[in-house]
């Protein structure tokens, strides 16, 4: 293998999502089967000796693609060359609480994150950030780090498209892989909102195939926007494993674009598209094409669809002056 190996920075190594996510990215999953990586883990001090039994088990495997594994706690140290960076070391919410009351918590590990990837990480970063309350994490995170083009600061809102596919999929009787252009907007939050006005279901336009306002008010959009919450219940501990698998597809899609005639969700900085006030990170349509993405642009924005979508902006901007009050952007 001559290929130069790829740098792939992931914090909260030894978490939930840290375990179901660093065997998949070694075996090729984030980046592709022919793509050597090299992974740089970072957690906390209480954290590494678990970090370095996932390492031993990583080499365990003896996964071909793999070329070095190397753990700190120190984020100047992890990020050193990094040339992408899946931040999702932060505190899971637990029974009873909103993502956003995790701010105040996780919000103090993005901004020093974020000057570590400024000052160290390679010219080609991409970044994603999981921890919750991604949107907003990725906000401080990109504040944090003005050398660096603020497009490459993203968020997750994957997990969130994944769930609607799925849920649209079984509601229509037609397999996920017959879901194009379905599209989450706003905040990783109970206010996101899955819209399927623009989706197509075997090619057809999915809210006619639907043509049911009620399972599309009361049951699709709620169903899939706490999908979290329902998960925490059952499980007794928040997502991983699919959480990992939506780390994975976004990084895979940003960097190795779009099918033809589908989209995907990205929480990205707004550059002012369908009123998203300019700057904030929300979820929009992307293609993506040669590592770069872009917002689809041109689609009709219905009554119904305008009003959540404003919902969910205004979130978005009362977690921007929450954060600006804590002093993290
Ligand atoms: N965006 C999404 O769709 C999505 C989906 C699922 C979970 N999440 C979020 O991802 C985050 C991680 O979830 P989890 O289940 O893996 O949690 P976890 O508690 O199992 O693991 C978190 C890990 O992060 C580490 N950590 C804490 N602070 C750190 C720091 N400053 N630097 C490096 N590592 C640090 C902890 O030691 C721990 O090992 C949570 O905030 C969760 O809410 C987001
Ligand atoms: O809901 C949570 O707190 C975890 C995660 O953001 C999810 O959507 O599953």
């Amino acid at each position: 293998m001559t290929r130069t190996p790829v740098n792939v920075t992931v914090t909260g190594a030894a978490g939930q999502i840290g375990y179901a996510l660093l065997f998949r990215i070694a075996s090729g999953h984030l980046l592709g089967a022919d793509v050597p990586v090299k992974l740089r883990l970072l957690e906390i001090p209480q954290g590494l000796k678990a970090a370095e039994g996932t390492a031993m088990e990583l080499d365990d495997c003896a996964f071909p693609l793999l070329q070095g594994i190397d753990i700190s706690d120190d984020p100047n140290v992890a990020f050193d060359g990094a040339n992408v960076a899946l931040l999702v070391g932060a505190r899971p919410r637990t029974k009873g609480m909103e993502r956003g009351d995790l701010l105040e918590a996780n919000g103090g590990i993005f901004k020093p994150q974020g000057k570590a990837i400024n000052d160290h990480a390679a010219d080609d970063i991409k970044v994603l950030v999981v921890g919750n309350p991604a949107n907003t994490n990725a906000l401080i995170a990109q504040a944090a780090a003005p050398d660096v083009p603020r497009e490459r600061f993203t968020a997750m809102t994957r997990l969130d498209h994944n769930r609607a596919i799925t849920q649209l999929a079984q509601k229509t009787g037609t397999p996920v892989s017959e879901i194009r252009k379905l599209t989450i907007w706003g905040n990783h939050s109970a206010t996101q909102y899955p819209d399927i006005f623009h989706a197509e279901v075997a090619g057809k336009n999915a809210a006619e195939i639907v043509n049911d306002q009620t399972w599309l008010a009361d049951t699709f959009i709620p169903t899939v926007a706490k999908r979290g919450a329902a998960i925490i219940e059952a499980r007794g501990a928040s997502s991983a494993a699919s959480a990992a698998n939506a780390a994975l597809d976004h990084v895979h899609t940003w960097v190795n674009g779009t099918a033809e005639g589908d989209w995907t969700s990205m929480g990205i900085p707004s550059d002012g598209s369908y009123g998203v006030p300019e700057g904030l990170i929300s979820s929009f349509p992307v293609t993506t094409k040669d590592g770069a993405y872009e917002i689809v642009q041109g689609l009709e924005i219905n009554d119904f669809s305008r009003e959540r979508i404003n919902a969910s902006v205004k979130e978005l901007e009362e977690e921007r002056e929450a954060v600006r009050g804590l002093g993290l952007i």
